[in-house]
């Protein structure tokens, strides 16, 4: 589902990526692990093409992304963060509810599917309040539905649980590789903990001199 070849990516000169290789089957679970600044994020980034400016090839679906319209890439592709990234003035519902309003769909339709995946997050009941009235998890949990949403073929995951205790990321581990299971997509999760892998072991690639290791 995605192949990523001889990808490079270099921010004024100083280059990040280096002739990286990658090949992501539909349906398979990740991690990408490295040191900081290693360009984790940045790959990531480049997937869901919030970055522009590389050289090489990634295929989504077998397209190059450049040839798919973004739209049409946001919806194929999740994206959830290590800092959540909610709107404060918005409700739960509403938060959720927001992709589908970028993707054009109908209210009914929108509504329905917002409160099925908060109901499957363990929010219900939490619709009409603000993310500052939630706990970290519980934000996360609120992202991890909206990421969904759009029902995408892929998720990527940037360190979803940096900011959450080690308890609460065991539970945020747990809900994703459940939802893995039960969605049909494929999963990248960006994590420094050898304790939620060893805990939830997986596919682990590791970042390492521009490239995938291995790969
Ligand atoms: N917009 C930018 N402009 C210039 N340099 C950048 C930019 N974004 C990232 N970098 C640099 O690229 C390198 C890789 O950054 P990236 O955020 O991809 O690393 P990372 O592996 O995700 O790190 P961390 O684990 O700390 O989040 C870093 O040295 C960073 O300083």
């Amino acid at each position: 589902m995605i192949r990523i070849s001889n990808l490079t990516k270099s921010y004024g000169g100083r280059i990040v990526l280096n002739g990286l290789n990658l090949e992501l089957q539909t349906g398979e679970f990740a991690y990408l692990q490295g040191r900081s600044g290693s360009g984790k994020s940045t790959l990531l980034k480049l997937l869901y093409r919030d970055l522009a400016d590389y050289t090489g090839e990634i295929e989504i679906g077998g397209s190059l992304i450049g040839d798919i319209p973004k739209y049409h890439l946001r919806r194929k592709i999740g994206v959830i963060f290590q800092s959540f990234e909610l709107l404060e003035r918005k409700t739960v519902l509403e938060n959720v509810a927001l992709t589908g309003e970028v993707l054009g769909q109908s209210r009914e339709h929108i509504e329905k599917q917002a409160f099925r995946l908060l109901d499957r997050v363990g929010l219900k009941g939490k619709e009409e309040m603000l993310p500052h009235q939630l706990s970290g998890g519980e934000q996360q949990r609120v992202a991890i539905a909206r990421a969904l949403l759009s029902r995408p073929a892929l998720l990527l995951a940037d360190e979803p649980t940096g900011n959450l205790d080690p308890e609460t990321a065991v539970q945020m581990l747990a809900l994703l590789r459940e939802l893995h299971a039960e969605e049909n997509m494929s999963m990248l999760v960006v994590t420094h903990s050898e304790r939620l892998i060893e805990r939830f072991p997986a596919r682990t690639l590791l970042m390492e001199d521009g490239r995938i290791q291995g790969a």
